[in-house]
């Protein structure tokens, strides 16, 4: 038997919609994996009644397929359905790494990203793969047609997760189809001062280069109380703040020494405005980790 520890992503990032992407801290899905002539899957946990125990449908059974990797699967979630912090990735990267080891099917880190990323068609359409990069390869990743390029990164967050849901294909929808030449271009300069933060672990260029006007504006709509718990946030020392993949978590960046002051006051501001919620006093941090054998 292999134990995986598969952790919690963050998308986007504003600035870099579907290229950017962090592994966090916590929260983090467990995953074992067993030989088995076939693949059966069993999920306790976070949401874990949202979640189909169906091989056809549930991520780690598209990743056992692609692998050519039969196992009996049970998962314990850590990270909720449809939380905008990378839920579907997580299992699908754990799966990945645990099978890709279970079998001694050799394959690196990177070249597990498109085989994670078969998990995330299954649920969203689309084979994106700006949550399954970090959650296997760890810190900052960068997405593109031409490969991922990773670094380390270690900048403290709050991730707030309010108790409603918005589905990635949901929130697909509400991706406006162009963009005007300004906010290409004010896009373009976050996020390249964002790339230049996580190289220097500074929370303040980190958090300045989130800034986005083309897709997060919609994205809010789908959140009720989205732009007090950010004010609340930035009020409390953030340094930025924007939503977590296709939300409705909210991922605010900060000084470590912050990081208490604004989680409590996001959590304040979703209460107010009658919605539960709870945050995760995290940092920007490792990939899968495998276990092998109980150890
Ligand atoms: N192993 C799994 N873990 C979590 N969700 C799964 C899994 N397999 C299938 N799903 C389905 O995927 C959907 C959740 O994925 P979705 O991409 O919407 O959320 P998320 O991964 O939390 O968000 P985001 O990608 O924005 O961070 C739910 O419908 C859920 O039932
Ligand atoms: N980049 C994706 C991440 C969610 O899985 C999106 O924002 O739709």
């Amino acid at each position: 038997m292999l134990t995986v520890r598969a952790p919690a992503t963050s998308a986007n990032l504003g600035s870099g919609f579907d290229v950017f992407g962090v592994a966090l801290g916590t929260p983090a899905d467990v995953i074992r994996v067993e030989r088995a002539p076939e693949t059966t899957i069993t999920v306790t946990g976070a949401g874990s009644e949202y979640i189909p125990e169906d091989p056809e449908k549930n991520t780690v059974g598209a990743v056992a397929k692609a692998l050519d990797a039969p196992a009996r699967i049970r998962i314990d979630k850590g990270v909720r359905p449809s939380s905008g912090l990378g839920s579907s990735a997580a299992s699908a990267a754990g799966a990945a790494v645990a099978l890709n080891a279970l079998y001694d099917r050799g394959r690196s880190r990177r070249e597990l990203v498109p085989v994670a990323a078969e998990g995330e068609a299954l649920v969203s359409g689309e084979a994106h793969a700006d949550n399954v990069a970090p959650a296997l390869l760890g810190g900052f990743t960068i997405v593109t047609d031409d490969g991922v390029t990773q670094v380390d990164a270690a900048v403290p967050v709050v991730a707030c997760l309010p108790e409603i849901s918005v589905s990635t294909r949901d929130a697909r929808g509400v991706v406006p189809d162009s963009a005007s030449m300004d906010e290409v271009v004010d896009t373009v300069g976050s996020a390249a001062t964002l790339t230049v933060g996580m190289t220097r672990d500074d929370p303040a260029l980190v958090g300045s280069g989130m800034h986005d006007d083309i897709v997060t504006p919609e994205r809010t709509k789908l959140i009720d109380g989205y732009e007090s718990v950010r004010e609340a946030a930035l009020e409390a020392g953030a340094t930025g703040v924007t939503v977590s993949g296709a939300g409705p978590g909210i991922l605010a960046v900060c000084r470590r020494r912050d990081q208490r002051a604004i989680a409590s006051a996001m959590v304040d501001a979703f209460d107010v405005a009658g919605v539960e919620s709870r945050a995760y006093q995290t940092a920007i941090g490792e990939g899968t980790t495998l276990y092998r054998d109980g150890s």
